[in-house]
């Protein structure tokens, strides 16, 4: 199913919460809306459900208007961050739902219903399950009872707002896996909701990032990654150093290393933001040349890399450098010594 959303616009008061948003949802991807808190994740996610009407703006499913549509018409299976299962309901009641509150003329038999709930608690992989109740389950079971449930209408297109988002963190991996592997066995479009950069990232075909009811960017997770669009979805991504430069012939200097400005970008001479990630820093010892004198403030070894805080002179707020640990030799780089820190890449936009 493809999704095409238009110019949608929808204003809480005098907060405009989603302003001007266009997107193409491609048949069988599996999207990810990116973005702060209020940024108009579930405000978007709900108006492609049908469960809030724009301001403003078409949403066409498959081509076809869809904006004025319900749930129900749409034919959408949607899972919330709250597990809204009911508590009364048996676990099989409770996926056996959405086909038996269906109009007769188009309600399956009980026994069709039973074989395509046993075929979805196959697929969530929770059979023996489907006699206990809700209070009965753990929150990741709950929520995979709650993916099954929204399965069983076998609807065009799956929303998930924070599916997740209550769970542990060992149990959000589980189940991301487990996400990923459902949707390439259904193939059906997903778009799901996250604030959460690792989990957009790892899980995504295409992630959306959204801030202040627009959108920033569109991209798979490495064109994101690797070319963010904005100053903000650098940030937003997490683990940057960001630097004031200045744009000159071409070339910016970040942290005492000259960098070129990346080739396309035509941009004129004058005030710059760059952005450097913490593996893009390389630590050297103080009577090498370039780069900026600073101070080992803390070696953090936890993980695949090292992380090294750093007090670079004149500079107010200390940076973080990441070392493969492999690659890391203690050497100069213990608290208190003195080094030199060089940047070897970074993202540089033109300030205003
Ligand atoms: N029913 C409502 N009435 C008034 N304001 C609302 C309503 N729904 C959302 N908003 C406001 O619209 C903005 C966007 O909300 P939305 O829930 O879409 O954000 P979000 O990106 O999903 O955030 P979160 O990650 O916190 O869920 C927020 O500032 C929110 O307070």
């Amino acid at each position: 199913m493809r999704i095409d959303v238009e110019d949608l616009r929808k204003s809480f008061g005098s907060f405009a919460a989603l302003n001007g948003v266009s997107l193409t949802v491609r048949p069988g991807e599996l999207l990810a809306l990116l973005g702060p808190s209020g940024s108009g994740k579930t405000t978007l996610l709900r108006a492609i459900a049908g469960l809030s009407s724009p301001d403003e703006g078409r949403i066409h499913f498959h081509g076809v208007d869809a904006t004025n549509l319900s749930l129900r018409e749409r034919r959408v299976g949607f899972v919330f961050q709250q597990y809204a299962l009911f508590r009364h309901m048996t676990v099989f009641d409770n996926i056996a739902f959405g086909l038996r509150v269906r109009p007769r003329a188009e309600r399956p038999r009980e026994r069709e219903i039973a074989r395509r709930v046993r075929r979805l608690l196959e697929l969530v992989q929770l059979q023996g399950l489907d006699k206990r109740f809700p209070s009965q389950l753990s929150g990741g079971q709950r929520q995979r009872v709650a993916l099954a449930r929204a399965l069983a209408i076998e609807p065009t297109v799956l929303l998930l707002d924070e599916p997740f988002g209550a769970l542990d963190a060992k149990v959000r991996k589980d189940l991301r896996r487990w996400l990923r592997q459902i949707h390439h066995e259904t193939g059906l479009t997903t778009i799901f909701v996250t604030h959460d950069q690792e989990e957009a990232l790892e899980l995504a075909d295409r992630v959306v990032i959204m801030s202040r009811g627009q959108i920033d960017q569109i991209g798979t997770p490495s064109e994101i990654y690797d070319d963010p669009a904005t100053p903000f979805v650098c940030e937003f991504l997490g683990n940057v150093t960001r630097v004031d430069t200045v744009l000159k012939d071409g070339e910016a200097e970040v942290l005492g290393s000259v960098l070129p400005v990346p080739d396309g970008e035509t941009y004129r001479d004058g005030p710059a933001v760059a952005y450097v990630r913490g593996h893009e820093l390389e630590i050297v010892s103080r009577d090498q040349p370039g780069g900026a004198p600073a101070t080992v403030r803390a070696v953090r070894p936890f993980g695949a890399s090292v992380t090294i805080e750093l007090d670079v002179e004149g500079r107010a707020e200390p940076i973080e450098a990441e070392v493969p640990r492999e690659l890391f030799e203690v050497g100069e780089v213990r608290e208190g010594r003195q080094v030199r820190v060089r940047a070897i890449a970074a993202r540089i936009f033109k300030r205003d």
